[in-house]
């Protein structure tokens, strides 16, 4: 599992190290491991030539001092020193030591055409401007600077891209695009979340001897090497029964295929055993696609609600079906509910809940919830709940209350895509659930846990049904006694893994993902099973 810690808890561990150490011995420690990173990246390259930009707290500080160690390796190395104040602003030791090791510096107050000219001529580009005490966004002179980047050089973010928040909470345009960051003592939330994972590019922690296994992570991915210690494995004395039966309500007579890929995934994963509840044409093509799946009703240790589900239909048998859905809901059996399941949501289930919204449908429901909590907390219990329906714009939607406190923002798929934690999180503070959120990076947000945040998946999975998949896997860990947030997280990282797979970098189709969950599973418990200690 890769942890990363938020800056109050980085800081907190890095000054008891620093207690025990002699001064400046932190940051040496982070500096040397930068130029190591540096220098290799520069073989790879065959570059030559190295320019650090240098803010004015220690981000700087290791820069200047990663710089002189590449001066004295013999790079050809030079400083452009960012903040107005030059250089009177940066760090002392570092830039003493940068001069001499014959670094040349520019001071960008001095003369911001020259240092930009400066800037192009790197081959491999250090930034050190701000790091975990920054601000998100660049002052002018700083993007005058990043701006003059050559498209070829290798950018080095020291600590975090310069222009994000460090705890990847606000997103960033104005910031470094960083092709690596290199990151000291354990990663930080922002190189995780989805505001800064692009511009992070690849990341690489260097070790400084700070301690930080005992400290709460702030945000957590899981690794392939956490499948064996995470997934179900059944031992001798199980049955079908005990190994958890999942019961999925899906398909539709408009939708029929999400029943066959939500149950084809759930079988696919491994369930104990498998229920199926729908309407006619969903029932024949689960039988002929998941013989295994029993149709009917009856005892489960867990439901998967909604792939593909028609809450519009209102024929005789698709009532049924949605009554069923009603009842897994009302039940106190954990429920993985996505798609046509989330307009069934009505606000808190006590039972383990996991909601897997795409961006729109995060917005739909946090409207639909939202105002009608708002009409509950005026006691206008009786208000109609109004559905906020596909609108993307933006407009303002009138209180349901008496209309005098004013009018709410209704929250767009935008929104939603502009602050996904943000938004998760108040879909979790609304219905006490753990909330998945999909996208290029899924995010699990459970209350009082980490945020889990998976990035396996191509691009390629953007495509009809992935979601029904999906919902399968989450449904058949949760019948196997997996708590939410595990179940959901695990679920998306064997999900992405599998479509990594069976993309191979090129198209892929949903049912072919749930077919690969099989493999993937199997070989990621064989890898597991086989790795040392
Ligand atoms: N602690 C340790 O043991 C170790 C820490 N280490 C290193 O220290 C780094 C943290 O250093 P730090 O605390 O000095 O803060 P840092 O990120 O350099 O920025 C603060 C300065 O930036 C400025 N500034 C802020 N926002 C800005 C903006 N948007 N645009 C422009 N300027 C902006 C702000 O000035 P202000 O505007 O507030 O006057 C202030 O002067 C950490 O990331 C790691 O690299 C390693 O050596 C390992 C050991
Ligand atoms: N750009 C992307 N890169 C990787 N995975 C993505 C990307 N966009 C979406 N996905 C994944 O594809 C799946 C799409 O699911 P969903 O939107 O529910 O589709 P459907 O409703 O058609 O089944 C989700 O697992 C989501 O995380
Ligand atoms: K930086």
């Amino acid at each position: 599992m890769i942890r990363a810690h938020s800056v109050e808890t980085v800081r907190a561990a890095e000054a008891a190290a620093m207690a025990q150490l002699p001064e400046g011995e932190l940051m040496s420690r982070a500096a040397l491991g930068l130029a190591e990173v540096a220098a290799a990246r520069l073989a790879d390259t065959e570059g030559t030539t190295v320019v650090g930009l240098v803010g004015a707290g220690d981000n700087g500080g290791d820069t200047l001092y990663a710089v002189a160690h590449l001066a004295e390796t013999g790079f050809a190395c030079a400083v452009v020193l960012v903040p107005p104040s030059g250089r009177s602003g940066v760090h002392v030791g570092g830039l003493e030591s940068a001069e001499v090791a014959g670094v040349m510096v520019h001071v960008a107050a001095d003369g911001a055409a020259a240092a930009a000219d400066v800037v192009a001529e790197a081959d491999l580009v250090l930034d050190g401007i701000v790091g975990i005490g920054g601000r998100p966004g660049l002052r002018p002179e700083a993007a005058r600077l990043v701006d003059a980047v050559d498209d070829d050089a290798w950018v080095i973010a020291v600590d975090l891209a310069s222009g994000l928040d460090p705890a990847g909470e606000e997103g960033e345009d104005d910031a470094v695009w960083a092709d690596e960051t290199v990151t000291f003592g354990t990663p930080k939330p922002v190189h995780l979340l989805p505001a800064g994972e692009a511009a992070t590019g690849r990341l690489t922690v260097v070790d400084i001897g700070v301690d930080l296994a005992e400290a709460p992570a702030a945000v957590e991915r899981l690794t392939w090497d956490d499948v064996v210690d995470l997934w179900p494995v059944p031992g001798s004395g199980d049955d079908k029964y005990s190994r958890g039966v999942l019961g999925v309500v899906a398909g539709s007579e408009a939708y029929p295929g999400a029943a066959v890929l939500c149950t084809t995934s759930a079988a696919e994963a491994g369930v104990g055993m498998l229920r199926y509840v729908g309407t006619p044409t969903p029932v024949g093509l689960v039988h002929q696609a998941v013989p295994e799946a029993v149709v009917g009703d009856g005892r489960v240790q867990a439901w998967a609600v909604g792939p593909g589900l028609d809450t519009e239909a209102d024929d005789e048998r698709s009532r049924a079906q949605l009554e069923a859905a009603r009842a897994a809901l009302a039940s106190d059996l954990p429920v993985v509910v996505d798609a046509g399941g989330l307009a069934l949501v009505e606000g808190r289930r006590t039972a383990p809940t996991v909601l897997t919204p795409h961006a729109g449908e995060l917005a739909r429901l946090l409207n639909r919830l939202e105002t009608r909590s708002a009409g509950t907390a005026d006691g206008n219990h009786g208000a109609p709940v109004t559905s906020a329906g596909e609108s993307r714009g933006r407009r303002p939607v009138t209180g349901p209350a008496d209309g005098d406190e004013g009018d709410r923002h209704e929250v767009t798929a935008d929104d939603v895509k502009g602050d996904p934690l943000g938004h998760a999180r108040r879909l979790v503070a609304l219905t006490g659930a753990t909330v998945l959120l999909k996208g290029a990076t899924t995010l699990v947000v459970t209350d009082g846990e980490p945020v889990r945040s998976q990035a396996d998946a191509p691009p390629w999975l953007a495509t009809a049904g992935a979601g029904d998949v999906l919902s399968g896997v989450i449904g058949a860990l949760l019948a196997a006694g997996l708590t939410p947030h595990d179940a959901a997280s695990l679920g998306a990282l064997v999900h992405g893994v599998t479509a990594d797979r069976v993309s191979g970098g090129g198209p892929l189709r949903a049912l072919a993902v749930a077919h690969g969950i099989r493999p993937t599973v199997r070989d990621l418990l064989a890898r597991g099973r086989s790795a040392p200690g």
